[in-house]
């Protein structure tokens, strides 16, 4: 397992997987939004709020109610990262925030990771499937002490306004929408090999992380041997 980091000057994280549980996502997060989901489009299926979201899907469910709850339901069932899916998902998420009944369990290294980053200088951006309202929500209400770790972070990008997370294209929108950060200066960590060697062709450094509950990185994949398990800075 790789030690600490040290060369660089942007430091792009994804979320489920790297800086929280893939439980909280598959186990607190999807739940809540299929459970709140009948309930909501009783209340709000004609109500302006909601229509934007509605009006995203595919026609043939967009104006079908059941087929549009069973619509949401096999997407989150089968983890589809439609943006359209991911928009309407923060949309329900807002409520189980604000109320206290959703938290995010970040790993026990990552706000001290954060604010050291940030200490230091360096930028912090995110990079999630997650939309990126949905994105700010989970690093509002943390559990970390500051819950809101918001200001430690200067941008956001999602399939919206970077793309799909395995595809190179997607890591060369960020990178132009930072010229003045040099490719090689951005550090991105994912749980996902398929993310970390799409970052890598983008020309970014990236390693893939190992964390409590994700799946075994195999044996036989060259980026296994640098993983990481730990996020720290390289001692000076
Ligand atoms: C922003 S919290 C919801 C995360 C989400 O919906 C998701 O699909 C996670 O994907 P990631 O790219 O963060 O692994
Ligand atoms: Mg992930």
């Amino acid at each position: 397992m790789a030690t600490g980091f040290a060369d660089f000057d942007v430091l792009l994280l994804d979320i489920e997987g790297t800086v929280c549980p893939i439980s909280f996502v598959k186990d607190v997060l999807f739940p809540y939004a299929v459970n709140a989901l009948p309930e909501l489009l009783d209340e709000k299926w004609d109500d302006a709020d909601l229509v934007q979201y509605r009006n995203a899907f595919p026609e043939e469910y967009r104006n079908d109610r059941a087929a549009f709850e069973a619509h949401f339901r096999d997407l989150v069932t089968r983890d589809v990262k439609v943006s359209y899916l991911k928009a309407l998902q923060g949309y329900i998420w807002k409520a189980g925030y604000a109320s206290g009944e959703i938290k995010a369990p970040l790993f026990p290294d990552v706000a001290p990771f954060m604010n050291e980053v940030h200490a230091n200088g360096r930028k912090i951006m995110i990079y999630s499937s997650g939309s990126v309202p949905a994105q700010k929500l989970l690093f509002g209400h943390t559990n970390a002490q500051p819950s809101n770790l918001q200001p430690l972070i200067s941008d956001w990008f999602d399939t919206v306004n970077a793309g799909l997370k395995v595809n190179v294209a997607s890591y060369e929108a960020i990178l132009t929408s930072h010229p003045d950060v040099a490719p090689g200066r951005w550090l991105f960590l994912s749980d996902n090999l398929q993310e970390v060697e799409a970052a890598r062709g983008a020309g970014m450094q990236s390693v893939p992380v190992v964390r409590p509950g994700n799946a075994p990185l195999p044996d036989e994949h060259p980026l296994t041997k640098v993983a990481v398990e730990q996020f720290r800075l390289a001692s000076s």
